[in-house]
């Protein structure tokens, strides 16, 4: 069967039980989805699965495309890019009994690696068409929904640095000057923290809202995190010296930061952070705006395909 865009889109479905859905982001990852896409096709053409598929223009257009796809009973909406992409997909379904699908095709990726979903775009389709359909938690940020985390503190002023100050060089590079930047300059801010109505008052490096284990390209900052839990692992990095602080950056990348005594990691449903100085927020890899920050979690709000040997242990949606 040929592949057929949505706008062509017949009345006659194809004869899967789900049928499969992919928007392609062709900005993720400076460009490379497109490859990515590329190679997916033409698997796709070979094993003879029927399917449907967009290329977003923008954002919006991105979301309507999404939320136009979950009409169709127990679609699998699958994104072909990264965190951006899965997260305005995510949204998009909430509320419908679509299923969300991934394969990572961008930068970070980060969500996929909580669920082990392959970075081949290939190998990621073969687990999205094997895989398990799961519930999936959401956060609820300020009203608006987000999938894996969020946060202020050093992260987020890292991120309004690359975007405002290193805009012009080009991705991954960006970050890491933003990042030696406020390695240098940052200093703890003093949070007030509220989770499930307990407070607590501290001097602080970040505070991160988890609802998944890993950001910023592969740093697993919530370790514990389980995205099915109902749960936000909150992590907060205490004060330390400027020097201690360096020394804890690397173990985050293997989740050991959080053994160090200046690290807490609390988990709620309903957390609240404030802060004397509004600092910037993130939200899924973006600027969302300042603080105070209120989360509430969303539990099992929509449902994910996931790969199903990494996943046997986890419960199949309902
Ligand atoms: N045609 C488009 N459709 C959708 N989004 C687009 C489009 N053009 C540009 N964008 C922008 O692409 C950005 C990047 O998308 P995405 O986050 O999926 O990729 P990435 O940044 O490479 O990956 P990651 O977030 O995993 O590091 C989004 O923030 C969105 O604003």
């Amino acid at each position: 069967m040929s592949p057929q865009h949505f706008e062509d889109r017949a009345s006659h479905l194809p004869a899967k039980d789900r049928p499969l859905y992919f928007i392609i982001n062709p900005a993720a990852s400076n460009g490379k989805a497109r490859t990515a896409w590329d190679e997916l096709q033409q698997y796709l053409h070979q094993q003879d699965i029927p399917y449907w598929f967009a290329i977003s223009e923008d954002e919006d257009n991105l979301t309507a495309l999404a939320k136009k796809a979950a009409e169709t009973p127990g679609a699998v909406v699958a994104g072909v890019g990264g965190d951006g992409t899965m997260s305005l997909i995510a949204t998009a379904i909430y509320g419908t009994d679509a299923v969300l699908g991934i394969i990572p095709a961008g930068t970070g990726n980060d969500f996929a690696r909580t669920f082990s979903i392959p970075a081949n775009p290939v190998q990621a389709c073969r687990s999205l068409l094997d895989g398990n359909i799961v519930p999936l938690d959401l956060g609820r940020l300020n009203g608006k929904l987000f999938y894996n985390v969020v946060g202020a503190g050093l992260d987020a002023e890292v991120v309004a640095d690359a975007n405002r100050l290193f805009k012009k060089v080009s991705g991954s590079l960006g970050y890491m000057l933003a990042l030696v930047k406020q390695l240098v300059f940052y200093r703890p801010h003093r949070f007030h923290i509220t989770v499930d109505g307990k407070h607590t008052e501290l001097d602080a490096w970040l505070v991160s809202v988890a609802n998944a284990q890993y950001y910023g390209s592969g740093m697993r900052v919530a370790p514990e995190a389980d995205p099915q839990d109902g749960y936000a692992d909150v992590v907060i990095v205490g004060k330390l010296h400027r020097l201690q602080f360096m020394r804890l950056f690397p173990l985050v990348y293997q989740g050991k930061h959080v053994k160090h005594p200046a690290v807490q990691v609390l988990r709620g449903k309903q957390i609240a952070v404030k802060c004397a100085k509004p600092l910037h927020v993130h939200a899924d890899g973006e600027l969302i705006g300042k603080t105070p920050l209120k989360v509430e979690m969303c539990h099992h709000a929509i449902s994910i395909k996931v790969p199903a040997a990494e996943n046997e242990k986890i419960s199949p949606a309902v």
